[in-house]
């Protein structure tokens, strides 16, 4: 792993730094840590690999440097965008988490949200004909994305598994509502290599996750992703000293072409918290336009008269089973 080179100057700073350090951190070790702040230039980085308190931070040339992160900075996820500044010893320190475009958040054993990954661009949805697709969870996740502000899209996996075309098309109406409402679905099977080519595309120059039920392939469709999944977990364990690094951790690999992928049982295991109603109906992209239409203000789209939203499903504007969903949502 190439290493940057410090220049004689550099060096002689750093040691005065250390021996100041020193001097302080016995006097006054708060303050000391904020001068050192000020003394050792800040960079940019992005957050490669989270595990427990250990971080990878890649830097701008794409070294990665082990880092720990500063107490007071809020809770530092896979995909974060960071300042951090390097110490005397060649590991980092993580100052400030740059402001995120999304994070994606689970809510831990005391309810509070806990956040799981960072700057995400894509949710992508994984079903299959096997398991049998709930089309309760799959509008759960969407909820979410609407609601982080992350572009979701489905992924019908194991096509093969229908055999003719008939079948294939079947299954696929079932689903047919999601592309009727702009969410872009893609058809592939791990069998049929030509069959992942526009979901490659879709993924380029985008921060991903998978997400979706026990088997519908997700591990599997990681692996054909990342061909080289396991020389990326070498480089970054290698690099950060973090020992042996297992799958558990959160890591951001890179995709072959441009583009990252998130992933950790973590991340994977992400739902969607508890939510009010005013932001659920929001989650439901295609309530939007007309919300604020019905006779009662706190109308539950339910046996209210004049519902808007009852309206457009009438209309077919909405499907039945998108309202139904909402209902079960909001535990009705
Ligand atoms: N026929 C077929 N089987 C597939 C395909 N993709 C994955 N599988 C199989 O489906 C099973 C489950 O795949 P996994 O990748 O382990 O699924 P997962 O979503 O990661 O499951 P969890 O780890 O439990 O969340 C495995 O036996 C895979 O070999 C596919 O396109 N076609
Ligand atoms: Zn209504």
């Amino acid at each position: 792993m190439a290493k940057r080179r410090l220049s004689e100057r550099q060096i002689a700073r750093i040691q005065a730094i250390q021996e100041r350090r020193r001097e302080r951190l016995a006097a006054r070790p708060e303050r000391a840590l904020a001068e050192l702040d000020e003394e050792l230039e800040p960079e940019e980085g992005r957050v490669v690999v989270r595990h427990g308190a250990n971080l990878a931070v890649e830097d701008a040339h794409g070294h990665l440097i082990h880092c720990l992160a500063r107490r007071n900075i809020g809770h530092v996820v896979c995909g974060d965008r960071v300042v951090w500044q390097r110490l005397p010893d060649g590991q980092g320190v993580v100052t400030a988490i740059l402001p995120r475009i999304s994070t994606l958040s689970r809510p831990d054993y005391s309810g509070r949200d806990k956040p799981l990954a960072a700057n995400l661009t894509r949710l992508a949805i994984l079903i299959a004909p096997e398991p049998e697709p709930s089309g309760y969870l799959i509008d759960q996740y969407l909820v979410a994305a609407e609601l982080i502000g992350v572009e979701a899209i489905l992924v019908g996996n194991k096509m093969d598994l229908l055999s003719g075309s008939e079948e294939r098309a079947a299954f696929q109406a079932r689903f047919a509502h999601y592309g009727a409402i702009g969410y872009r679905t893609f058809w592939i099977s791990l069998l049929e290599p030509e069959s992942i080519g526009g979901l490659v595309s879709e993924l380029a120059g985008q921060t991903s996750v998978l997400v979706g039920q026990s088997g519908v392939g997700k591990s599997s469709l990681v692996k054909r992703l990342l061909p080289d999944q396991e020389i990326q977990i070498g480089r970054l364990s290698q690099a950060t000293g973090l020992g042996r690094h297992t799958t558990s951790a959160a890591t951001c690999y890179r995709l072959s072409g441009d583009g990252f992928l998130i992933d950790s049982p973590g991340v994977r295991s992400f739902r969607l918290g508890d939510i009010d109603r005013a932001d659920l109906q929001q989650g439901f992209r295609e309530f939007r336009p007309h919300l604020g239409r019905c006779r009662f203000g706190d109308c539950r789209h339910d046996q209210e008269p004049d519902c808007a939203i009852r309206q457009a499903v009438e209309d077919g504007l909405i499907a039945p089973e998108r309202l139904a969903n909402f209902h079960h949502l909001l535990g009705d």
